[in-house]
């Protein structure tokens, strides 16, 4: 992927994804909006030329999977419509790398807002820990909006596009059995902080959005952890 046009900007959106998504939630003005269980979602409240675009931070924690499954699971076209229930259709425009891809995604509508869609570049990485340069359990998958040839934003004009940048750290923590026995799905728990900033593209009422993301992004990171879990429990670690 180091030769395409977009390698740059790849590079320098997912560092400082990573970074971004590092910074507690103590600072600022987070606002916690969703408990379930392990997971704590947060939100600030900004608006930009009068659109509500609301940075989500959410962090949870989950038992008996890996980062790199986590990552894996989030990044892959094969498994999107199984876990994602915003989107009517979904296609890959260009297949950058194993690691790199360009998702064009409908979005259903939300009423009354028109239809949505979001074109991205999507790309998963492991990051050695700076902090902890032996650490090789983080795995991130950063998505964010872009341009494509083949889906110009004035080719049918029948959806408003929308500008995001998601990124989804995996760190896997290992409680190694006492007795030397082989690690087991039960000694890993991944740590996930899920940070995404989605611009609605065109008018949408603050309430409108609002409403969707409260309810969406905490069934969302639900649905999508346990659609891993499941997709695991049965198989060999993949770290
Ligand atoms: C008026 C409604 C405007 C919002 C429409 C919309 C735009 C974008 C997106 C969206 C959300 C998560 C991603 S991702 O994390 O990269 C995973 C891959 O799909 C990409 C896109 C969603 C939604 C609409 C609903 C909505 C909002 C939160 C959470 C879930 N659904």
């Amino acid at each position: 992927a180091q030769s395409h046009v977009l390698w740059p900007e790849i590079d320098r959106i997912t560092a400082e994804q990573l970074h971004y998504a590092r910074q507690g939630v103590g600072e600022g003005v987070w606002e916690l909006f969703a408990e379930d269980g392990e997971m704590r979602m947060y939100k600030r409240e900004e608006e930009v030329n009068g659109l509500v675009v609301d940075p989500l931070k959410a962090v949870h924690t989950v038992k008996g999977v890996t980062g790199f499954e986590m990552c894996h699971y989030f990044f892959s076209p094969d498994y999107r419509l199984d876990w994602e229930t915003t989107i009517e259709q979904m296609k890959v425009l260009e297949k950058v790398s194993d690691d790199t891809m360009i998702f064009l995604q409908i979005h259903k509508r939300v009423w009354p807002a028109s239809q949505r869609d979001a074109l991205f570049w999507s790309h998963l990485r492991q990051v050695p820990d700076s902090r902890d340069p032996d650490a090789q359990n983080i795995w991130i998958v950063c998505n964010h909006s872009t341009e494509h040839h083949s889906a110009p934003e004035k080719s049918n004009g029948k959806y408003i596009r929308v500008f995001l940048t998601v990124a989804l750290v995996c760190q896997t923590m290992i409680e190694p059995p006492k007795n030397g026995a082989q690690i087991t799905r039960d000694d890993l728990t991944c740590k996930i902080t899920y940070c995404s900033v989605v611009n609605p593209g065109g008018w949408a009422p603050a309430s409108v959005l609002r409403a969707v993301y409260k309810r969406e992004y905490p069934k969302f990171l639900k649905k999508f952890t346990h659609y891993v879990y499941d997709q695991c429990k049965n198989k060999p670690i993949r770290f």
